[in-house]
């Protein structure tokens, strides 16, 4: 752990749970880290001896980010991510913790798994990166997996999800709720009926899925699952996390849900935020992803959830794939697109210029609230003497455009190639290391 004073920087941040004292957002200071934890916020003249300097006249010092849905491809897939370059990304990104999903080779189901990955990206050392517990046994969706072992391991897993695969049967969801909630755990659920949108389904069900004679998969199997597990939710008493909500339907549950007092948290991507169904006229395969791309009302939907809260958090889902899975024809090529170094831009511009959320909205919706849903108490903090340095220093005014051929990812299916944004992560701050400096990742 080293000692770092950052100077100058606009201080964002929102009242944390637990946390006092905290300056008030756009208070700009100094800020001096030791021994990975804050120690020292005001006007520091000097850098004491030996302290490293990072200026940040006219940037923002914000919390780190936290992605509570990124796929590393370790173990198993290595070609298209590993858990080095995944971190890496996430770096980049701003994110100081991430929350890897279980959809690996083999799959995290039990606490010897969760380990090995825990320890793994502790080797790395780039994020913390938190392993998600599969609910069923080789994401099959049968059999209970090592739930309460996960739990008590090392690894201390709370979060867990199929991901990739829906938990189709409700009364393995049912228990898989019970079992989990003596341990606070949350069920993140890829809501997708199966026998309402198959395997092969590949865009939204509408007018382009018609004319483009492509398997549709309706907004309908999303919103009826994500119905029945709220129900689920306060038939157990537990938790349910919506991963990547994708529909106005759904929206409208969980916002009837929260008024219910039902223990139901949700996430959106940005590419759900950001980009319309519209995109796959081209059949271009970087545009295909589960759920897929949505109409305008749902996107228009799922921007007022954000701002209002009713989504609590921003989630990347980072699906990573290797050029001979991804360059197919349309109905055959992998789902999923890249993340977690642009999700930053794309929702500081869509949602922070705009004047849609402020930015301490962003520091909530990427920070604070996943934090708090993952269970990661050293992340997601206020900026305040005490806590953990676990940081991103932002320039708000720097225009990127994004290049698909730079990337810390071994993948390069990245939807917003071409695409110009305002907003820029300048460094991010692991503990009080700097992990990432203008898109250059430093190991450790
Ligand atoms: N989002 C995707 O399209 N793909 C994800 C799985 C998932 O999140 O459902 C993947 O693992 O590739
Ligand atoms: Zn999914
Ligand atoms: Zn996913």
């Amino acid at each position: 752990m080293s000692d770092l004073l950052i100077t100058g920087a606009t201080l964002h941040v929102t009242h944390a749970a637990g946390d006092a004292g905290e300056p008030r957002p756009g208070e700009t200071a100094d800020v001096l880290i030791r021994d990975g934890r804050i120690a020292e916020i005001g006007r520091i003249a000097d850098a004491p001896d030996g302290v490293t300097c990072l200026a940040a006249d006219g940037l923002a010092l914000l919390p780190g980010f936290v992605d509570l849905h990124t796929h590393l491809r370790e173990p198993g897939r290595e070609d298209a991510e590993t858990i080095a370059s995944g971190s890496a990304a996430a770096a980049a990104g701003g994110f100081t913790a991430i929350l890897a999903m279980a959809n690996t080779s083999p799959v995290t189901d039990t606490a010897e798994a969760a380990e090995l990955l825990l320890d793994r990206g502790r080797a790395v050392g780039l994020a913390d990166v938190q392993p998600v517990g599969a609910v069923t046994k080789g994401l099959a969706g049968e059999e209970l997996a090592e739930l309460g072992l996960m739990a008590r391991s090392r690894a201390r897993v709370r979060f867990f999800s199929d991901d990739g695969r829906c938990v189709q049967d409700a009364r393995v969801m049912r228990r898989a709720l019970e079992y989990l909630k003596p341990f606070g755990g949350v069920i993140s659920q890829h809501a997708r009926d199966a026998n309402l949108a198959g395997a092969s389904a590949c865009c939204h069900e509408g007018e382009i899925s018609g004319r483009l004679g492509l398997p549709g998969w309706p907004a309908v199997a999303e919103s009826a699952i994500v119905a029945r597990d709220v129900q689920l939710a306060r038939h157990t008493g537990s938790r349910v996390h919506v991963a990547h909500v994708s529909t106005a339907e759904s929206v409208e549950v969980i916002r009837w849900a929260k008024n219910h007092g039902i223990a139901v948290t949700a996430e959106v991507t940005p590419h759900h935020l950001a980009l319309g169904t519209e995109l796959v006229r081209g059949y271009d395969p970087v545009f295909k992803v589960n759920p897929p791309l949505r109409p305008r009302e749902d996107q228009e939907a799922l921007r007022e959830a954000l701002a209002d809260g009713t989504i609590d958090a921003v989630a990347t889902d980072h699906a990573p794939h290797a050029r001979h899975d991804k360059e197919h024809a349309f109905e055959a090529a992998a789902f999923g697109m890249l993340g977690l170094e642009t999700a930053f831009a794309v929702v500081h511009d869509l949602m922070v210029r705009s004047g849609q959320m402020t930015m301490s909205d962003l520091v909530r919706r990427m920070s604070i609230d996943p934090a708090r849903i993952a269970g990661l108490t050293e992340h997601g903090r206020s900026i305040a003497v005490g806590n953990p340095a676990n940081l991103v220093v932002i320039d708000p005014e720097r225009a990127v455009t994004v290049d698909a051929a730079v990337s810390h990812s071994l993948s390069r299916n990245n939807p917003w190639h071409g695409m110009s944004f305002t907003g820029a992560v300048h460094a991010t701050i692991l503990r009080g290391r700097i992990t990432a400096l203008d898109g250059k990742v430093h190991d450790q």
